[in-house]
């Protein structure tokens, strides 16, 4: 053993002098001798702890589970040739491996196991983390390997890309058993290779659930499989993302190229014509011409907002609503937060409308009625989605420093500043979206220079006297009314009309119809089994009435609760506080609409009374049609405005719905 571990230092040392461009084995061995100042002989192995291993798989997200439905399919595919799939994440970092059981000791004997960092600065030339630094498939097979305890194994590695080409992760095939030449390992790459990609167009279309996402290829029957070009489009036409497919058809170098282009510049389609493409509902392939050449492609677009929901909310015989396995997920993007409450449904088209229009959104609405996650969603959905979203609850800081959280401050502007002084969180969100929650807390002196900053576009950090250019979009939140505050000069007037383009009102979760799905999302977001989660009839039922003065954060931890005491991961009412179980009902869900009228005619039994809640939804989306004016939606319904008064009277629908 000693002999072939000499024989391979030996040739390691050889190879990695002569090394050549063409030669990615050598110029990795050369990495590791001179770069990283390893030994071939002395390498080990190098694993984190399991609670660091969760957080590496957290900052994955819902990558990992997409991965590891994809890595199901393609084990299925090469069942008993002895190769484990890995997943790890874009360090080298195995999270997640799919190994028959009967291989599972001789894997994990030589590391390859959740944890392990298979980086190339730790082990040396292999499959991951040479495929990490070459940022393209490679197999590095038996004696390729940089130390000798890896001559063994045969690796063939694919990277797997966020939209904007950036590395994510890492899918990997390997056997412990070095059989054949690094040729004959073509096919395993071949099919590594294209899980990698599917992957990809699975994140792809995830990560631009906001957005048109526009699938073409020169032949018509290839639309829509995994060698087409991806294009999200946003709301105003402007391309937000590109894939390495859509760039190689186009034959540009670089996906970048094409980002920020109105998409009428590189087809001669527009914004408003994918729109009625998306929703006519053929899904339908067809024929549209590359503007600089003339080429033709064939095309399908995908409405914003649909697909990339993998929880499943469904109601059936044994339970009332459910929820996948392993989907929790972060609820992002409008799709995730507005269900098909009328008004929620407004609040989302207004958003849509305005956003990349510098029309400054104002959100009103109670404590915990989801207006961080709001205002998130429109910066996910605008142009500035790739730059940060920083937020500032103006009522959380203490007064005396909001103005250098805010401002940011010149090194030793005061006494306890730091030495290195810091950007202020204005700057930080330049080019993206500033979040200023409670805005009403903020102290009139610094709504002065906040309103400075917006109007000059510069602001002035503590301390110094240079003024700083500043790319600012803010979005506002506020649970008080302002203009009562600016009538009681505890606001600036000319503040107020500058931050608020628009106010869009969230609805407190008492008045929203869509309570059921509301519960499917924040489940979703609270589960993170490997079974599937239930909510049991009686619960729903329960969860459904209740009032909910702390609205969805108290839903939330109400869930979250409820899923860590329940049995088998089904809630039952036994799992919820009594108050919830027994208190009083809500006005909607005591027979003035709900979301049983909307769960479908399959839902019987007791429950609000359909009628009242089939009015108080027409009501509602009339109102919503016609913008909250009276006039116009009395006309519409065909009754009298004092009738229409009264019956939002009685639904307990407020006047206006905007704020
Ligand atoms: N549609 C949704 N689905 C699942 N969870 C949600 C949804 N909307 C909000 N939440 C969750 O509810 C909680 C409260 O939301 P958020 O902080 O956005 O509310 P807020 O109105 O900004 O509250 P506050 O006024 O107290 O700052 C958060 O935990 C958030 O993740």
């Amino acid at each position: 053993m000693a002999t072939v571990a000499a024989q391979h230092e030996a040739a390691v040392y050889a190879r990695a002098g002569g090394s050549n461009a063409d030669d990615f084995i050598a110029g990795s061995w050369q990495r590791c001798l001179s770069d990283y100042g390893l030994d071939p002989s002395q390498i080990e192995l190098d694993v984190v702890s399991r609670s660091k291993l969760s957080e590496h798989r957290d900052e994955l997200g819902e990558v990992v589970s997409i991965a590891r439905a994809e890595m199901e399919n393609l084990a299925a595919q090469i069942s008993g040739s002895g190769y484990a799939l890995l997943l790890t994440d874009a360090h080298g970092l195995i999270l997640y491996n799919r190994v028959e059981q009967a291989l599972r000791s001789s894997f994990r004997a030589a590391g390859l196991w959740d944890g392990a960092d298979w980086s190339e600065l730790r082990q040396g030339t292999n499959g991951i983390g040479t495929c990490i630094v070459e940022h393209r498939p490679v197999t590095v097979h038996c004696a390729d390997h940089f130390a000798a305890r890896h001559t063994d194994l045969s690796c063939s590695a694919a990277p797997i890309r966020n939209p904007q080409g950036q590395l994510l992760a890492v899918l990997d095939a390997s056997s412990v058993q070095c059989e054949g030449t690094r040729a004959g390992q073509t096919h395993t790459m071949a099919l590594v290779s294209m899980s990698a990609r599917l992957i990809e167009k699975c994140v792809f279309l995830n990560a631009n659930r906001e957005h048109l996402v526009l699938r073409f290829h020169s032949r018509p029957e290839f639309v829509s499989l995994i060698h087409d070009g991806m294009m999200a489009v946003g709301a105003d036409g402007h391309i937000v993302a590109a894939d390495d497919s859509a760039a190689c058809q186009l034959g540009l170098e670089t996906r970048q190229s094409v980002v920020g282009l109105d998409i009428a510049e590189v087809f001669d389609v527009d914004a408003d014509m994918l729109h009625e493409r998306s929703t006519d509902g053929s899904h339908s392939v067809w024929p549209m011409h590359e503007v600089q050449r003339g080429r033709r492609y064939f095309a399908s677009v995908r409405a914003s907002g649909e697909a990339g929901r993998r929880v499943t909310v469904a109601r059936n015989d044994d339970s009332a609503l459910r929820v996948s396995a392993a989907r929790r997920h972060q609820a992002r993007g409008f799709a995730d937060l507005c269900g098909n409450d009328p008004r929620m449904a407004y609040n989302v088209r207004c958003a849509r409308r305005v956003v990349d229009r510098q029309v400054q959104i104002m959100l009103r609405g109670e404590t915990g009625t989801g207006k961080e996650l709001f205002a998130r969603a429109i910066h996910d959905v605008s142009r500035r989605a790739a730059s940060p979203f920083v937020a500032v609850n103006c009522a959380a800081i203490p007064e005396s420093l909001i103005e250098s959280e805010l401002f940011g401050y010149k090194a030793g502007a005061f006494t306890g500043a730091r030495r290195e002084g810091m950007r202020g969180k204005i700057l930080q969100s330049s080019g993206g979206t500033l979040f200023l929650d409670e805005i009403g807390d903020m102290p009139t002196e610094l709504q002065t220079r906040l309103l400075r900053v917006l109007e000059e576009r510069e602001v002035v950090p503590l301390g110094s006297e240079t003024p700083i250019t500043v790319d600012l979009n803010v979005v506002s939140a506020t649970h008080a009314d302002l203009k009562d505050m600016v009538a009681a000069g505890r606001f600036r007037e000319d503040l107020y009309y500058r931050l608020n383009g628009i106010t869009l009102t969230l609805p407190p979760v008492r008045e929203r119809v869509d309570r059921q799905a509301l519960l499917g999302s924040i489940l979703a977001l609270e589960h993170d089994g490997d079974v599937e989660a239930r909510v049991d009839e009686e619960a729903l039922a329960a969860l459904t009435r209740y009032s909910w003065p702390g609205n969805i954060r108290q839903m939330r931890n109400v869930l979250r609760t409820a899923l860590a005491l329940c049995e088998d991961y089904i809630i039952r009412a036994a799992d919820l506080p009594p108050e919830i179980v027994e208190g009083p009902m809500s006005a909607e869900a005591s027979g003035h609409g709900d979301d049983a009228a909307i769960a479908g005619a399959g839902d019987t039994g007791p429950g609000p009374n359909p009628l009242d809640s089939a009015e108080r939804s027409a009501i509602l989306t009339a109102l919503d049609d016609n913008r909250w004016n009276i006039t116009n939606t009395a006309t519409r319904l065909d009754m009298s405005r004092n009738t229409l008064y009264r019956k939002m009277k009685k639904h307990g629908i407020p006047l206006s719905g905007r704020g």
